[in-house]
């Protein structure tokens, strides 16, 4: 008998290439019976990149090419990072299933061959969550816009542009660059972008994917929800600095939240804890809070 075959969609770098293998291999491990095949597509999000992702367009970019690929058969699943997927995702193209998250921090990444950061250049961080909180951490320190893939980014750094930039650790671990890392901050110093760690695999409505529900982890998935709402309430666009971290600890949930008025740029940041279960709830509870209407 021929082996059912899967086509897997990925992004085409190589962090999506190896997020994507990762998944591929925990399938293959609960199903040897599946074929698995990997078809890389270049996104528009990839193809720009001298502007910031607010002025072309936000998250949707990164994943549109893939969504049509999965629409039209060409695929069976795509494989995402949580934290560049957009908020509001198409009803026929669920959301399956949540791999076990990889540690949600973000780290500052020095130069190679620098101990300390250089003064008088910028820290780069494209990110406005980021950067709200960097100005809060280095008062001194300027920061300038990178963009661009994670080993492009490294590459700009050591050039000498930049005094340091700040990655997720989850990146960097899973491309086997966390050697580099200089500083882990903890989730208060820096709160980390909702879904920060955790890949996810979309696919069509209406097909069989119970092959897939063995790579499913409640607790990412619960820890998602959770970060997603407060974004959703907050209505966080990728130029709003909103963050949101969720932790579960057996029955318990704890999320810490940061969002910043646009207008007056003031930020606040808070955390809530409570049962697992009410995930949802506790985290748009925290975002009234932050925004001052509990
Ligand atoms: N925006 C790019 C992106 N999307 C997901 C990750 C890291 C992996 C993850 O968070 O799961 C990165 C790189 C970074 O922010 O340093």
């Amino acid at each position: 008998m021929s082996k059912k075959k899967i086509i897997v969609g990925s992004r085409e770098s190589k962090l999506a290439v190896i997020q994507s293998e990762l998944v591929m291999e925990q399938i293959k491990a609960h199903h040897p019976e599946l074929e698995l095949e990997l078809v890389t597509m270049k996104t528009t999000g990839d193809k720009i990149l001298d502007k910031t992702l607010d002025k072309i367009g936000g998250k949707g970019l990164f994943v549109k090419e893939l969504d049509r690929a999965l629409r039209e058969g060409e695929i069976d699943i795509s494989v995402h990072s949580l934290k560049d997927m957009p908020m509001e995702v198409s009803e026929d193209l669920p959301l399956l299933a949540f791999p076990k998250r990889e540690r949600p921090t973000d780290v500052l990444v020095l130069p190679k061959g620098r101990k300390e950061m250089e003064k008088g250049k910028p820290i780069g961080s494209s990110s406005p969550r980021r950067n709200v909180q960097l100005a809060a951490l280095y008062p001194d320190m300027e920061q300038k816009s990178v963009r661009g893939n994670v080993q492009t980014r490294l590459s700009k750094l050591d050039s000498g542009e930049y005094s340091a930039l700040v990655l997720a650790y989850a990146g960097l671990k899973r491309l086997d660059l966390d050697d580099r890392v200089s500083r882990e901050f903890t989730p208060d110093e820096m709160i980390p972008a909702a879904g920060q760690g955790i890949m996810v695999v979309q696919g069509r409505l209406g097909e069989d994917y119970s092959w897939l529900s063995c790579i499913d982890d409640p607790r990412a998935r619960e820890e998602a929800a959770a970060e997603r709402a407060f974004v959703t309430y907050l209505d966080g666009g990728c130029s709003a600095p909103i963050g949101a971290f969720a932790e579960i600890e057996g029955d318990e949930i704890r999320i810490r939240g940061l969002y910043c008025d646009e207008g007056t740029g003031i930020c606040e940041r808070g955390q809530i804890q409570g049962k697992r279960g009410d995930a949802a709830e506790l985290a748009i509870t925290l975002a009234k809070q932050l925004k001052g209407e509990a």
